[in-house]
């Protein structure tokens, strides 16, 4: 599913990652590394919004250096601490990802209501709680047709009924529209709900693809 070339972050003199040639298969990953491993560099770079050497390819084919357009439009990504204007609305943020990703409304109404967001999303987003913001940028990952959705610790902030809707919705996605997902977590992740994850450990900056899938564990 993702090829990286080379693949090398530094922020200034500090080597961040230096992970060189990998393959990431398709499926559930659930990113693990202690705080500064360089989890959240890994997938800002994936989402294109971080600068890095070297190049990553998406179904071998698709570069985010070559293609860059191309591969935003099908590779959707949710920040650990996002961060919206606040004089937007939540449904002006909707509108403008529907707009952007090609989203379908009702796709995207049912995303809202399922989260509870359905009372809240008329508002400005600056009156927003911070569970609220995490769950705009929850729904706003998932409009479109993305091949890979990139979450940041997604899990934070979310109360008990919120985590098992976004579980639904990763298990939906992958099952019935083949949709890859790298979730980065702190916490553990309910393997009743995602059977398939398997781990990766971003550590001694690179990483290590462990492919028992964690039920198994
Ligand atoms: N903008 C930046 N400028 C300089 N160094 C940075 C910058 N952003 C991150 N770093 C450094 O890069 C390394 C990786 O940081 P990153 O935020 O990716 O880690 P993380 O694994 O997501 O951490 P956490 O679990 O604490 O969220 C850390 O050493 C961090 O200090």
């Amino acid at each position: 599913m993702l090829k990286l070339q080379k693949f090398r972050k530094r922020y200034g003199s500090y080597a961040a990652l230096n992970i060189g040639d990998i393959e990431i298969p398709s499926g559930i990953f659930w990113i693990q590394g202690s705080n500064g491993s360089g989890k959240s560099t890994f997938l800002k770079a994936l989402a294109g919004v971080l600068a890095f050497d070297g190049d990553i390819l998406l179904d071998g084919v698709l570069s985010i250096k070559k293609q860059p357009v191309r591969y935003r439009s099908t590779v959707n990504f949710a920040e650990a601490e996002p961060l919206f204007p606040e004089f937007l609305t939540g449904t002006e943020m909707v509108r403008l990802f529907i707009e952007a990703k090609g989203g379908s409304p009702d796709q995207t109404d049912r995303y809202v209501e399922n989260i509870g967001m359905a009372p809240h999303i008329h508002r400005s987003i600056g009156s927003f709680s911070s569970g609220m913001v995490k769950k705009l940028s929850l729904i706003l990952a998932f409009i479109g047709k993305p091949q890979l959705i990139l979450l940041d610790e997604p899990l934070i902030t979310l109360d008990a009924l919120s985590l098992d809707v976004l579980y639904s919705w990763i298990q939906e996605a992958n099952r019935d529209h083949g949709v890859s997902f790298l979730l980065s977590s702190h916490q553990s992740l309910n393997t009743d709900f995602v059977k398939d994850a398997s781990e990766i450990v971003v550590e001694n900056k690179t990483l290590n693809l462990l492919n028992d899938p964690l039920v198994n564990k």
